[in-house]
């Protein structure tokens, strides 16, 4: 299983989180990352080195170097050390043509595309794309507590199936409202191959062993 942690522009320390995901990386199978604002990026990525998480962007722009002011370049992020980005987040929407634009210059520069939908038709028209994964999230769930894997089973296995109709080399993850490692469990249960998650690391009092807990299970 894939954990994602979204740090969002949550006021948490973005590199105790990432210390934190790097100490627990180290005692599971599971893939862990840490996606903090942009800004934050480098400083994570420093405090990842030469463990086994890894560092993620949360948006990044369909744009080339050159005249984009204010945007998300993937080369910037791939330098800053970013394996991967997140795209179309329900926080940070883009239109169709954006989002391909986007997973194209992701593509550019090897960062792995994760690209956020809201249902399952969403994310296997994101699919079509040529993502990596999507991440199928019910934005009424999100930040809430409540799991998607417990509160609405259905939006994750019909993801599944739809993803794979389209394209069955594309993972498929779901979040909003996860935050145990039995959430990841009846989420792996499921059929997805990963889990998004923010606020139940970036809010907790103790991101380790909020960490610890969702990959104790697996
Ligand atoms: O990117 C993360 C998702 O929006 C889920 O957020 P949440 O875990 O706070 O519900």
């Amino acid at each position: 299983m894939f954990v994602l942690v979204n740090l969002k522009t949550y006021p948490c320390d973005p590199v105790a989180v990432a210390e934190a995901a790097a100490d627990v990386a180290a005692d599971t199978e599971a893939r862990i990352a840490v996606a903090p604002e942009a800004a934050d990026l480098r400083a994570v990525t420093d405090a990842l080195a030469g463990s086994d998480a890894e560092p993620f962007a949360q948006h990044v722009d369909p744009v080339p170097p050159g005249s984009s002011t204010g945007h998300a370049l993937a080369e910037t992020l791939a330098d800053a050390g970013a394996v991967g980005t997140l795209c179309n987040h329900s926080e940070r929407r883009l239109r169709l043509d954006r989002i391909d634009g986007a997973v194209d210059a992701a593509d550019r520069t090897g960062l792995e595309t994760v690209v956020c939908g809201n249902t399952p038709t969403q994310v296997a028209a994101a699919a079509a794309l040529g993502p990596d994964a999507v991440a199928v999230e019910p934005p009424e769930l999100i930040g809430t507590g409540t799991p998607v894997s417990a509160a609405d089973p259905d939006i994750v296995e019909d993801a599944v199936a739809a993803v794979a109709a389209v394209d069955p080399d594309v993972d498929v993850f779901c979040g909003a409202g996860i935050s145990t490692g039995d959430d990841v469990v009846a989420a792996r249960e499921l059929g997805a191959e990963g889990v998004l998650l923010a606020s139940g690391v970036a809010k907790a009092d103790d991101p380790r062993a909020a960490l610890t807990d969702l990959v104790e299970p697996l």
